[in-house]
């Protein structure tokens, strides 16, 4: 595997110098030894990742980068402490590889997995406070920095919840090892993951005939002696935004091999919509990391934004090191995303395009819910596929927010979920994710854009 050729650059400006570049969506501490305290104790943990895993995932993307792989990257919008249970943690796996085997078996391509977890627990807000019923109290940004409950003690920002992200991360990808390499993601354990909702969805019994299929190819390549390791256990890495300088920082680490800093709270961390200022802190410190990392481009990105991006955080231009996540919104995507990659491509530069099509889509019900019409969803992903194959790119992979509860967040779908549904099982501390049939419907309609059906 190729190793990112920068030794010049493995100086990493210090956390105030990082500050006073003017940092945008971050905790305000009041009690600073505090969070001096905090970043000293993630200073002293082992790492949550290794450099050669962000490495080899590197090594995938440059796959993506080049048409030879597709990127399925998802989980919640907001992790929470309390959601750190073996079966959420299994729930969120499940539906990724259930995904995953629908995209690679009917597309025939390989899908390079990535969740959106162990480490997505903070939330950039379009506001800083909230107000309800006349009170008006800090927003809820995500629980690295303070907790929902809306009472001014829960939403004062406390330093200390870093560690416990450190912690929640830790267990969760603990966690998610053992599910992908102990057995669990075995391919023939596909029909177990579904069966206790196969039978009453259409979308299951889709499903649970492609495991028919593969069950048949499998017994096929055993009688003939072929038994690949992949069958057995699959490759599965984090990812997070990188939002609060603290706590990357403070996990931002020389790697003994290279001399090359990482960030080691992650495989592949991204930077925000909110937080991608060119000579901003975000930017600034993830251009000096080895890690696989992503930029949101959202419908106000222009083309010199998009390259000016790519220079500073990859000017060596090593495969596979930035992925363009477009998050424009149904209604626009088809008018602005062809002359972002039209000159993106023209300027020499290969990256992995990769389709976020749930944060241009959100809007608020009449019953006061924020959620995403599946169909708009759809058209996103509809809409990306026509424009790369338009312009000869590639359409890489996409990112989704989603859980493998049977939630009630996102209107529409198989099950024609509608704005009164919600009030069911409404459980996202911050935006609306896929559920579980959802997801999968999902994945079968980009199976089909991805093999050209
Ligand atoms: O997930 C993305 C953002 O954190 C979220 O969309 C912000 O939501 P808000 O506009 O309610 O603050
Ligand atoms: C905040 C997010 O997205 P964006 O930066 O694209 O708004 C997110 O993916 O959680």
């Amino acid at each position: 595997m190729r190793v990112p050729a920068y030794p010049w650059r493995v100086s990493i400006p210090s956390l105030d110098d990082l500050h006073a570049m003017g940092a945008v969506q971050q905790p305000t501490y009041v009690d600073q030894s505090a969070r001096d305290a905090a970043v000293q104790t993630l200073r002293k943990m082992p790492p949550l990742v290794f450099a050669g895993e962000c490495d080899a995932l590197r090594g995938r993307l440059a796959d993506v980068a080049q048409g030879k792989a597709f990127l399925l990257q998802g989980g919640d919008c907001a992790e929470t402490f309390e959601g750190v249970t073996a079966e959420n943690v299994r729930n969120k796996l499940r539906v990724l590889l259930s995904m995953a085997v629908v995209l690679t078996y009917a597309a025939s391509v390989p899908v390079v997995k990535v969740g959106r977890l162990a480490g997505q627990y903070a939330k950039p807000r379009s506001s800083d406070t909230e107000t309800r019923d006349g009170v008006t109290l800090p927003a809820y940004r995500g629980d690295a920095v303070n907790g929902f409950d809306f009472t001014p003690e829960a939403r004062a920002h406390d330093p200390h919840r870093l560690v416990d992200v450190y912690n929640a991360s830790a267990a969760t990808l603990n966690l998610a090892r053992a599910f992908t390499t102990g057995g669990y993601a075995d391919l023939r354990q596909m029909h177990a993951w579904n069966t206790d909702f196969v039978k009453n969805s259409p979308v299951g019994e889709r499903y649970e005939r492609i495991g028919a299929d593969i069950d048949r190819a499998l017994a096929f390549m055993d009688a003939i002696g072929v038994d690949p390791d992949e069958f057995h256990t699959v490759d599965f890495f984090s990812s997070h935004e990188a939002l609060i300088l603290e706590y990357e920082h403070a996990l931002t680490r020389i790697d003994s091999r290279t001399q090359l800093p990482y960030d080691v709270s992650s495989h592949f961390v991204w930077i925000g919509e909110r937080t991608r200022q060119l000579d901003g802190a975000h930017v600034e410190l993830l251009s000096r990391i080895a890690n696989p990392i992503g930029v949101k481009l959202g419908p106000t990105s222009t083309a010199d934004d998009a390259i000016a991006l790519y220079e500073k955080l990859n000017p060596e231009r090593t495969p596979g090191k930035v992925t363009f996540i477009t998050r424009f919104g149904a209604g626009k995507i088809r008018e602005g995303l062809p002359n972002l990659v039209e000159k993106v491509t023209a300027a020499g530069i290969e990256v992995a395009w990769v389709c976020d099509p749930m944060h241009g889509n959100t809007f608020e019900t009449s019953n006061g819910y924020k959620t995403r019409e599946f169909d708009d969803v759809i058209d996103e992903v509809r809409g990306f596929f026509e424009v790369h194959r338009s312009l000869g790119t590639w359409p890489g992979g996409v990112h989704v927010e989603l859980t493998g509860d049977d939630v009630t967040e996102c209107v529409g779908g198989g099950a024609k979920l509608s704005a009164e549904d919600l009030t069911h099982r409404y459980e996202t501390l911050c935006d609306p994710r896929l559920n579980r049939a959802q997801s999968l419907e999902l994945a079968f309609l980009v199976a089909e854009m991805l093999s050209g059906h």
